[in-house]
């Protein structure tokens, strides 16, 4: 039975539903914390979990003890459609496969000439025309993001982006949507808690299963496409590396690379990929018209560093120390998954003086750990200077773990980091940001903080910073007033 950390005493069936608050799944975390120390145990329905709080619980767990804590925890209301398939879902010999296969393919030129950094271009050029097409009037950023996060993933996997406007790429956005808002929502908590029982009846976790299959469907209709044009010797995205290594190894009975695993691993990169990015550019634009003077500063070195004549680019960003700093504290504060995504442990497990059964289920708190006070000097205030030095250069810092850590590290963290520089960047020295309210009355509480932290919905204005003549970029002055003043100066003008 092993030893388990100590915690609350679980109710027979419900676990510790009572110790449970649906607000906020972090603050109830805290305040066991508060009682049981770093490392405790609560019970998701019948099934105990280990929470881990602060840098040292977790990097002793996710890296010193890499291999053991390597498992992915069961998501309840997702086990039924994934099965284990699927490089986030998966386990053992399969996930390392389909892990290894998917970083290579993803990384230098597995799939065909064009560089994961010309396709994310591409997409800012498109971003910025998009907001062009606003004309300084306020908007709220949420779906664009989306569109362009999602349409990086399809670049990579289907071998094209798709225009704002296709209906096909609308219908795929809104399946995204609605089934990331039903796994987030209070509901998946409580089937993570009763499944058992909430399976056997109809519900919101039936709509969920019709969308994803609806998702399979046009992920297939796609592969289809691609077998039908497969040229072996020039594979140009993700499906067409697939297919052909599902060629090669057709002899292999065992093989893990087959048609389900091909649809799963491609719903792993929507699912994992979109609205991460999507919701941390939200919260960093959020940050930087909360916080003007180190929005000025960003421009600054933008300016200084690319000027306005040309694209952004991922070389840029070992010149741009202050802009590097500003989006790994945007990441930092905004704590997108702020209780971690479940682990578990693939074998009878030694930590900390317990002992963890094969298969439990394992939190890594990352919450705890991008706010620990141990490590990060102010670390509820948005503060960028936690990642310079004296001198103005970069810092880094060992609990910045935003991505995770040990095994299961995010796999697309240089995708996502790629995306938030290049965004961001082709954003702001495009643009300067307004807001319909003064900096001090801009209110950061998080709209969701669960599972899943969720910015306060907002609004806000990119008037151009730059006139456009015969092509070429020049300065226009009546729309180049200092970015702070710009802030407050657009919003009486509007
Ligand atoms: C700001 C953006 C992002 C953040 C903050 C983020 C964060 C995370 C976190 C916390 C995990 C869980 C790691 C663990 O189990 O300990 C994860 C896993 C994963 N992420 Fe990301 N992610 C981001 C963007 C992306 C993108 C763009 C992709 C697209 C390729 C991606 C693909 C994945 C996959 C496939 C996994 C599962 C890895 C596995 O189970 O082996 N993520 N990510």
């Amino acid at each position: 039975q092993g030893c388990l950390p100590p915690g609350p005493r679980p109710l027979p069936f419900l676990g510790n539903i009572l110790h449970l608050d649906h607000k906020g799944f972090l603050k109830s975390l805290q305040a066991l914390r508060e009682k049981y120390g770093d490392v405790f145990t609560i019970y998701l329905g019948p099934r105990p979990s280990v929470v881990l709080c602060g840098y040292e619980a977790v990097r002793e767990a996710l890296v010193d003890q890499a291999e053991a804590f390597s498992g992915r925890g069961h998501i309840a209301i997702l086990d039924p459609i994934f099965q284990g398939t699927g490089v986030a879902f998966a386990n053992g010999k399969s996930w390392k496969a389909l892990r290894r296969f998917s970083l290579a393919t993803m990384r230098d030129f597995g799939m065909g000439k064009r560089s994961m950094e010309e396709r994310i271009k591409e997409e800012a050029q498109c971003l910025v025309e998009e907001l062009q097409k606003s004309e300084g009037a306020y908007v709220d950023p949420t779906f664009l993001f989306h569109t362009v996060t999602a349409n990086v993933i399809c670049s990579i996997v289907f071998g094209e982006r798709f225009n704002y406007q296709d209906t096909k790429f609308l219908r795929l956005l809104n399946l995204l949507n609605e089934i990331l808002n039903i796994l987030s929502s209070f509901y998946s908590q409580v089937f993570e808690l009763l499944s058992g029982i909430l399976k056997h009846f109809p519900g919101t976790h039936t709509r969920l299963y019709r969308n994803i299959q609806e998702l399979e469907e046009f992920v297939t209709e796609n592969i289809e496409r691609h077998r039908k044009m497969l040229d072996p010797s020039a594979p140009k995205d993700f499906i067409d590396s697939f297919l052909l290594r599902i060629d090669k190894e057709c002899s292999n009975p065992e093989s893990e690379f087959h048609h389900k695993n091909l649809v799963h691993t491609v719903l792993s990169l929507f699912f994992a990929g979109t609205e991460t990015s999507s919701t941390t550019l939200r919260y960093a634009l959020l940050l930087l018209l909360k916080n003007p003077d180190v929005l000025e500063k960003v421009q600054a070195e933008i300016d200084r560093v690319i000027g306005p004549h040309r694209l952004p680019a991922l070389e840029d960003r070992a010149k741009m120390p202050y802009t590097d700093a500003v989006i790994h504290e945007i990441q930092r504060f905004s704590d997108i998954t702020p209780v971690g995504v479940p682990h578990s442990v693939i074998k009878d497990t030694h930590f900390r003086g317990y002992l963890l059964p094969k298969d439990t289920i394992v939190y890594p708190v990352m919450g705890s750990v991008l706010h620990d006070p141990h490590h990060f000097e102010k670390p509820d205030a948005f503060h960028p200077d936690h990642f310079l030095d004296a001198e103005g250069n970069f810092r880094k810092q060992e609990a910045f773990i935003p991505f995770s850590m040990g095994k299961r590290l995010c796999l697309g963290e240089s995708l996502a980091r790629s995306e938030l520089f290049l965004f961001l960047t082709s954003m702001l020295q495009n643009f300067s940001l307004g807001s319909p309210m003064a900096p001090e009355d801009i209110d950061l509480t998080p709209r969701k903080n669960g599972f899943a932290k969720l910015p306060p919905v907002f609004q806000l204005c990119f008037l151009p910073r730059w006139g456009r003549r015969e092509g070429v970029q020049i300065p226009s002055e009546s729309l180049h007033p200092a970015p702070a003043s710009a802030h407050n100066e657009s919003v009486e003008a509007s």
